[in-house]
């Protein structure tokens, strides 16, 4: 089948690159010159693993293509995707300009029947906004469908080809069948193609990503309370996870959920129950527990050094918003670098994909460097972001002797306690004991 992607970004590249390795021709469209002139050459525009590869067999293959222009991009497609940006407005509602501007351009280009499919996650009514705008300017039959996506950053290319499920929102029969071929491959990997209306699609998105949210949240305070009771948070959350009921998935605890998604879709659909009247307390007590959990260490490390941390040394490993992908968009690190910045502290950054995005909002405000023991060269204390493999099992004779103190703020629960027991360490987690603490730390 012939189709289009309309923004290619994240989702865009990952959607057009996936359905052209089931063996459809694929054409990516996006406004940003620079990024489709790479793309054209060949470079990939992120970095995701697994993706690679696929992109470059497919562009090899004829099967994936990329261009600026929206008219030759479209041009005998049976489905067009649009995979753009819903940012949070002022007010957290999802700001629908990208695509509304989009469907206001495609309507006059289109020539005949085409299915257009909402892939960004938009507010419940979207696809009757877009419905609406596309047929001021069409002069032949069209659907808009509502088609969720659920991929993770990090695994995306794996969620994409071997989906859990695919959310189709549509009450059209012909886009219903159109939509069952395109998919025909990724059902027969044993996943469900889940049909429902086109609302409903829209909702379970924001329901889906709300739900793995406050699940996230439940449990950060539930590591907050162990704190303060003496209990174990890991030990807890094995003993919840086997209870089928809850399941052992996203029950890690941390200093809060990141990323270009949970924290604006909570926001968007926390806005859309308050535009009906609907007082949504769970979701408006995420938001709160979550920019309280993104840098709850930072009393601590203030507590550890005597409440003073000017011209204090700390290592940061880990920017990314989680590991595997270089995006940092609302990442706990950058909370965590200005709270640290306006105490006065000196940051020596790594992180083995994310470093190049957070220059680029940071600048020279943090050093960077290549690898974890040089951004501990020096340092007073350690401090946790993101739980890259590559930090789990430090060379710690080399760490000891090149950090001024052995200290470490984990916000990722990335060792075993016993480990920094053994290696002498001054450990501070989250939701578990603090390990080797001296007793004027405790007593203040
Ligand atoms: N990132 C994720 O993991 C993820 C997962 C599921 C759903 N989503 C949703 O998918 C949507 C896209 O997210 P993303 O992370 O891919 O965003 P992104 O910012 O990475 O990509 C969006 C792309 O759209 C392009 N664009 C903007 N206006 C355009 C126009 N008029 N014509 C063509 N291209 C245009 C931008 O240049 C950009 O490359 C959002 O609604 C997001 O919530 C994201
Ligand atoms: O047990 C957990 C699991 C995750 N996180 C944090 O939660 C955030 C989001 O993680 P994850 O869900 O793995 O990454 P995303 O790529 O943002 O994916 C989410 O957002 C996407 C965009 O909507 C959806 O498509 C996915 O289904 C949904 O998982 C990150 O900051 C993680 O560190 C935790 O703190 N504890």
């Amino acid at each position: 089948m012939k189709i289009a992607v309309v923004g290619t970004g994240y989702v865009g590249l990952v959607t057009g690159t996936c359905f052209a390795e089931t063996g459809n021709t694929v054409t990516c469209i996006d406004i940003d010159q620079e990024k489709v002139k790479k793309l054209k050459n060949g470079k990939i525009t992120i970095y995701e693993p697994g993706l690679e590869q696929l992109f470059e067999r497919n562009i090899k293959q004829d099967r994936l293509f990329f261009t600026t222009s929206l008219a030759e991009g479209i041009q005998d497609a049976k489905v067009i995707f649009l995979a753009l940006p819903t940012p949070p407005g002022e007010d957290g509602s999802a700001d629908l300009k990208y695509i509304l501007k989009v469907a206001d351009d495609l309507g006059p280009l289109l020539s005949e029947y085409t299915v257009i499919v909402d892939k960004s996650t938009v507010p419940v009514g979207t696809a009757d906004k877009v419905r609406e705008r596309i047929s001021k300017g069409a002069k032949v039959d069209f659907d808009v469908v509502s088609n969720p996506e659920f991929l993770r950053e990090g695994v995306a290319v794996e969620d994409f080809m071997k989906p859990e499920r695919v959310v189709i929102g549509t009450t059209s029969t012909r886009a219903h069948k159109i939509m069952e071929t395109l998919y025909a491959p990724f059902v027969r990997q044993g996943n469900p193609l889940v049909f429902m209306d086109e609302r409903s699609a829209e909702l379970t998105k924001y329901a889906a990503n709300s739900f793995l949210a406050t699940k996230i949240t439940f449990m950060n305070e539930i590591a907050n309370l162990c704190e303060l009771l003496g209990a174990d948070v890991d030990a807890v959350r094995k003993g919840m996870g086997t209870d089928s009921r809850i399941g052992k998935r996203f029950l890690f605890p941390g200093i809060g959920y990141g990323g270009s998604c949970f924290p604006k879709d909570v926001q968007a659909l926390a806005k859309s129950a308050k535009d009906t009247a609907y007082d949504f307390k769970i979701l408006k007590a995420v938001m709160d527990v979550n920019t309280y959990q993104k840098t709850k260490l930072i009393p601590k490390i203030k507590e550890f050094f005597g409440g003073n941390l000017k011209g204090k040394t700390i290592a940061m490993w880990g920017l990314a918003f989680k590991p595997h992908t270089d995006d940092i968009r609302e990442a706990p690190s950058l909370y965590n670098i200005e709270a640290l910045l306006q105490e006065g502290v000196n940051i020596r950054a790594h992180d083995p994909e994310g470093m190049e995005n957070v220059r680029r909002i940071v600048g020279d405000k943090i050093q960077y460097f290549n690898n974890p023991y040089e951004a501990a060269e020096g340092a007073d204390a350690v401090f946790i972001a993101t739980e890259w493999p590559e930090f789990r099992t430090p060379d710690f004779e080399k760490l000891n002797s090149i950090l001024k103190s052995k200290v470490i703020f984990d916000g990722r629960n990335v060792y075993e306690l016993d480990v920094m027991k053994e290696q002498g360490y001054t450990y501070f987690s989250i939701g578990r004991e603090a390990v080797n603490v001296p007793k004027e730390v405790i007593h203040g």
